[in-house]
């Protein structure tokens, strides 16, 4: 098995504040990996340890094998990233941005313009070739972006935030470009605060707090944890909850309401056949059943709602640390868009 990602023990501290502590992660190559995690987590942070923007106080970090510190040319060279932020050189017709991309990443001059074709063509914003990041609208920054991360043919490709701000259908036209690319073979690593997003294009994903690991499940799994709700609908109107409905192996909690009996258990379909039988020996007849799974998104926000008064969030954009003897990425040397596009 190969890992597209490996990181042990990563720690990065901005002065006080502990940013990753001590974050152990796999991703393999192939699959489509979600990082979810409450604002201030620190996904971004761990982004930028992988892509060298920023470099980590301690433990590991390899992409593809590739050391991202000792060996960043190599493992950066495997990646293409689209930043949460428009980092983007706005005074060259974004086709030039795109050879530029690809010529720092050491493709030749006529390589670098098909490549640059090809990107924008993908993402659907090759007939704006011409004009200027500035001119396009958020949602065609938002393909350009892409259409950098993959003007490299990179094998990882990294999303932060890759639909945010982005209307219905962008969103859905990005979540099929970017399932058509992963099942083309492309690692994928993707931050969203769209629970949804992570639910459904996800094989894995990490829920992560205050720079740890939550956890790492896949969405199916995740979602099994949750407390899920059923609803029997009785003919006659129970008086109480039957003592024998809280006996049931799996029911957490169990309530009347109205002509119906709310049961609360850890895994809904397990302990409707059980409810059924016992309501019915209790002489009850249920005209209807309605079981509620619990959401991806419930799931997260029991996992990580402990410590959320804090304040530590953030969606300021991360600043790019230099590197001590590497040269500035074209990404890094741009100047981070503040966010004052409205996008
Ligand atoms: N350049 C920086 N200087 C100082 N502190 C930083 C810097 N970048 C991030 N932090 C801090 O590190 C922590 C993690 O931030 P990070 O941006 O990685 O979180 P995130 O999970 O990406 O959040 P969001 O969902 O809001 O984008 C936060 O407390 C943040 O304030």
């Amino acid at each position: 098995m190969t890992l597209a990602i490996r990181t042990e023990d990563l720690v990065k501290d901005y002065g006080d504040v502990r940013a990753l502590d001590g974050l152990s992660l796999e991703v393999e190559e192939g699959e489509f990996f979600g990082l979810l995690g409450p604002n201030g987590a620190g996904k971004t942070t761990f982004i930028n340890t992988l892509v060298g923007l920023a470099r980590a106080t301690d433990g590991t970090a390899e992409v593809f094998g590739h050391d991202v510190a000792a060996d960043y040319r190599a493992a950066r060279n495997r990646i293409g990233l689209a930043p949460q932020e428009f980092n983007v050189d706005r005074f060259f017709p974004i086709r030039e941005v795109l050879e530029h991309k690809a010529g720092y990443h050491g493709v030749a001059p006529a390589a670098a313009s098909e490549r640059a074709d090809e990107a924008l063509r993908t993402v659907g914003i090759y007939d704006k070739r011409d004009t200027r990041f500035d001119w396009l609208s958020g949602g065609m920054k938002r393909r350009f972006l892409l259409a950098r991360a993959l003007v490299t043919d990179p094998d990882l490709l990294i999303l932060d935030e890759p639909t945010a701000g982005v209307d219905v259908e962008l969103r859905h036209d990005l979540w099929e470009l970017i399932e058509e690319l992963n099942a083309g073979g492309m690692t994928v690593l993707l931050t969203t605060h769209y629970i949804e997003e992570a639910e459904r294009l996800c094989d894995r994903v990490a829920i992560m707090d205050e720079g740890r690991r939550v956890e790492v499940a896949t969405p199916d799994d995740l979602r099994a944890r949750g407390t899920d709700t059923v609803r029997l609908t009785l003919a006659q109107r129970p008086a109480a909850v039957p003592s024998a409905v809280r006996a049931i192996d799996g029911v957490q909690d169990a309530t009347v309401d109205g002509d119906a009996l709310v049961v609360t258990a850890a895994g809904g379909g397990r302990v409707a056949p059980a409810l059924m039988r016992t309501l019915e020996s209790a002489g009850h007849r249920v005209v209807d059943l309605d079981i509620r799974r619990a959401s991806l998104e419930e799931v997260f926000v029991d996992m990580t709602r402990l410590d959320d008064e804090d304040g530590s969030g953030t969606d300021d954009a991360v600043d790019a640390e230099t590197d001590d003897g590497t040269e500035p990425d074209p990404e890094v040397a741009a100047v981070p868009d503040g966010g004052t596009d409205g996008d």
